[in-house]
């Protein structure tokens, strides 16, 4: 399991971290008393030597003070000899001991410096602020050292993502170059990987940053210039050495697309929808498909009429929402893809996020839920999905998708596909995380115990292309939300079919531009 993809696992990490704080801690101040015993025993014996030199015939015609010199060499100085050998033992400092403490591993950091090249981009953010720990605006961090930003250069060179590898090194740099008092000379190791970076980034042709990260190392440690032999390399790269330049990586195709780049837009609210495409939306009272709710009339909020989006307000209280997320959290694990049959589930950068599958019966509220979409959309419930509770950490996202599925071999037969999503939002995120519809120009705000629900088929029970979503990338906060999908066998009278078929609308939306 990874730690990286959502806030359960990172508290985790925190946890382990506050362990190793303490017991360094309590460490070095057991060492730091006995040190400080030691100095002023040190100290002592200098008073002595300060009067010897005031007089020295005076001060060695005194008996005790002849005495005192002979018991100190005799014996203080060898327990002394014993003490600091003993602090050196007892200085021990040992990670591994600590058994049942969580680390991440290589794929988290790897996941970490996706997530923050992904923010980084999806809203357009600058890397000085981001390094700086302001996200659009709002100071939350600490800065980041310049060591910090030089090993996620790194990392990202490692991951072959050049043009963000370009980016962090730069900032690097330029923040080492703004270090103020001059920093000492960083460890070699750290030294050593500068200078590698250096080269490589010199093989594959782009010499400013290499020679910038040069002259950083040189700065720091002139001594180095005898490593340096950026002369041969250049010699070999022209004799048949060509083919060993690094090409730098394709991003995945789809993040090439226009399509792509205007979800992202409506990821950080740059599109919405036109003044005619909203001038008969409403927000109103509505009493749903069951008569209680003339008594309790349901707030309705209308994002798109066709097809139908809605958002039904304050459907879940906070302390069941609490209660629902304590539930969930023990069965989470890392969210997949849908194979094709048979094939394995996949993990993948384009969903990242946990989730847990629980049966309605685990709770009273998960029974209510079903009632309440239910009752809200007429829908019957007899085929539903098992609730699907999914935390999403900073820079977990879910790329643009569908819900419903292609290949019918998916879903039983008996049970259809995926006529409808209700979304519940089980919290607010502070920046980020809307829910995005790109080929409708909007995207929706998570507001803890919304239910957001959208039908994803025609009536004619075909796809409904338009309905293409995607959950953005948390800027800041944690993302919790309930999926309840609905599936269209036994809805035939709550949503009849139409005289003529009604698919021809969303047919031109199943092209990737
Ligand atoms: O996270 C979101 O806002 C959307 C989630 C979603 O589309 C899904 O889980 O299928
Ligand atoms: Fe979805």
């Amino acid at each position: 399991t990874d730690y990286f993809s959502s806030i359960t696992g990172l508290e985790q990490l925190l946890h382990t971290e506050h362990t190793l704080m303490k017991d360094l801690s309590s460490q070095l101040s057991a060492t730091r008393n006995a040190l400080k015993q030691l100095e002023r025993e040190l100290s002592s014996i200098k008073v002595e030597h300060a009067l010897a030199a005031r007089g020295l015939e005076n001060y060695l015609t005194n008996p005790v003070n002849i005495y005192r010199l002979m018991k100190r060499l005799h014996t203080d100085w060898q327990q002394m000899e014993n003490r600091v050998q003993q602090m050196s033992a007892q200085l021990r400092f040992n990670i591994t001991q600590h058994y049942g403490l969580n680390f991440p591993s290589q794929e988290d950091v790897e996941g970490a410096a996706l997530a923050l090249v992904r923010l980084q981009s999806t809203y357009k953010l600058d890397v000085a602020q981001v390094a700086a720990g302001i996200l659009n605006g709002i100071k939350y961090g600490t800065d980041m050292s310049w060591q910090d930003c030089f090993v996620l250069g790194q990392q990202l060179f490692e991951m072959e993502d050049y043009n963000n590898t370009k980016v962090w090194l730069r900032e690097s740099m330029e923040r080492l170059r703004r270090h103020q008092p001059q920093p000492s000379a960083p460890e070699p190791a750290l030294l050593n990987n500068m200078e590698m970076v250096a080269q490589s980034l010199f093989r594959m042709g782009d010499f400013d940053t290499a020679y910038e990260l040069s002259q950083r190392v040189l700065e720091l440690d002139p001594s180095r210039i005898r490593n340096w032999h950026l002369g041969d390399k250049a010699a070999k790269l022209t004799h048949g050495e060509s083919e060993d330049v690094a090409q730098p990586r394709q991003p995945d195709a789809y993040r090439l697309t226009e399509e792509f780049a205007h979800y992202e837009k409506v990821c950080r609210g740059e599109v919405g929808a036109s003044a005619a495409q909203q001038r008969p939306l409403r927000c109103r009272y509505t009493r749903g498909e069951h008569a209680y709710r003339l008594l309790a009339p349901l707030k309705l909020e209308e994002h798109s009429l066709d097809p139908l989006v809605v958002t039904f307000h304050d459907m879940l209280s906070q302390h069941r929402i609490a209660e629902l997320r304590e539930m969930a959290v023990p069965h989470m694990q890392r969210s997949t893809v849908n194979p094709l049959p048979g094939g394995q589930r996949r993990k993948s950068a384009f969903r990242v996020s946990k989730n847990a599958w629980l049966p309605y019966s685990t709770h009273p509220t998960m029974g209510r839920m079903l009632r309440d979409v239910s009752d809200a959309t007429g829908l019957d419930m007899t085929f539903c999905e098992q609730l699907q509770v999914a935390n999403y950490g900073v820079g977990g996202h879910y790329e643009p998708h569908w819900d419903f599925f292609r290949d019918s071999r998916h879903y039983p037969a008996a049970e259809g596909n995926r006529i409808a999503t209700a979304i519940f939002y089980l919290s607010d995120v502070e920046q980020g995380g809307a829910t995005a519809f790109p080929f409708l120009n909007f995207a929706v705000r998570p507001q803890l115990g919304n239910i957001l629900f959208w039908y994803n088929l025609h009536r004619s029970s075909d796809m409904d292309f338009r309905t293409k979503h995607a959950g953005c990338p948390v800027l800041k906060g944690s993302k919790w939300i309930a999926n309840i999908w609905i599936h269209e066998a036994t809805q035939t009278f709550a949503r009849p079919c139409d005289v003529f078929r009604d698919n021809g609308v969303s047919l031109g939306y199943d092209i990737i531009k």
